[in-house]
């Protein structure tokens, strides 16, 4: 059974570059970490007492301003950083999708990096092998995917991305907010997708600012502030105490229905 738990759990980066040392006098605005100014070199706290404990079924978004720690968070639970103090125990096979580009080769073809990406995501080759036909449509790319992934555009790199990251089977799925540049009319097209993605996951830990695919994705939320985390809780709360207002009011009822029938939020 998948797990997360983070025990009282901070990460600092040290800022060594001498020039820095201006910092300790910055005035901190509403984004950014919380740089400390007793040490001897300045250090951004970026994580500050952290305790969550997730299980099976979970789907969490990480909610908070510029800089407020959910990616510091995301690569913690990923085990890509580790506490600075306190401890995390993660129980399961993460799939850490922070940049939907990440371990994409320009010079190979598009059918080579959907193995390659895949292998990155803890799939096998065999698993990738049987799931490149499927990806291929759903992309849409025809013969390009014989071509160098450099012939590609933004946007048809992001398809091809998008394609392999929603077809793996991961045991907890934290996913950060890259996802949400792609353009509206293919995330319609990846809505189904990306929900049977999730669905698969045992657990879902996701950074976003969009209402809208939090809404789509998670069922309870985190709001992180200068690295700590100041709310958790139902989705709609932490949304609606961190917004300062109720982002589900506006939404059509339609919708509200579409989202509850896929398990959302609503
Ligand atoms: N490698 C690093 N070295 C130094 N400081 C860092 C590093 N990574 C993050 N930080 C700092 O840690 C704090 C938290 O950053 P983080 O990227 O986790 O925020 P975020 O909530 O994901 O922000 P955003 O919404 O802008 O993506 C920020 O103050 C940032 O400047």
């Amino acid at each position: 059974m998948v797990s997360i738990d983070v025990w009282n759990a901070s990460v600092e980066f040290p800022i060594f570059d001498a020039k820095t040392r201006s910092l300790k006098k910055a005035v901190l605005g509403k984004a950014g970490g919380k740089i400390s100014s007793d040490a001897k070199v300045p250090v951004i706290e970026a994580l500050q007492d952290i305790n969550i404990s997730l299980r099976h079924g979970d789907r969490v978004g990480l909610v908070g301003h510029n800089g407020a720690g959910k990616s510091t968070l995301l690569r913690l639970l990923s085990g890509i950083y580790e506490p600075t103090r306190g401890n995390s125990r993660v129980v399961g096979k993460v799939a850490p999708v922070f940049d939907l580009g990440v371990g994409m080769d320009p010079e190979i073809s598009g059918h080579e990096n959907i193995i390659i990406r895949g292998l990155f995501l803890g799939m096998t080759r065999a698993q990738m092998e049987k799931r490149v036909d499927d990806i291929a449509d759903f992309t849409e790319l025809g013969n390009y995917l014989n071509m160098p992934l450099r012939t590609y555009s933004t946007g048809m790199r992001v398809r091809l991305a998008l394609g392999v990251v929603t077809s793996i089977d991961p045991e907890i799925l934290l996913l950060d907010e890259g996802i949400g540049a792609v353009d509206a009319a293919f995330l319609e097209r990846a809505r189904d997708r990306l929900n049977d993605l999730v669905r698969r996951s045992g657990l879902l830990v996701f950074a976003s600012h969009s209402d809208e695919f939090l809404m789509e994705l998670c069922n309870s939320a985190i709001w992180m502030d200068q690295g700590r985390m100041k709310m958790q809780g139902g989705l709609r709360e932490v949304l609606t105490a961190y917004k300062g207002h109720d982002p589900f009011q506006n939404v059509p009822q339609h919708v509200l229905d579409r989202l509850a029938a896929v398990g959302g939020s609503a």
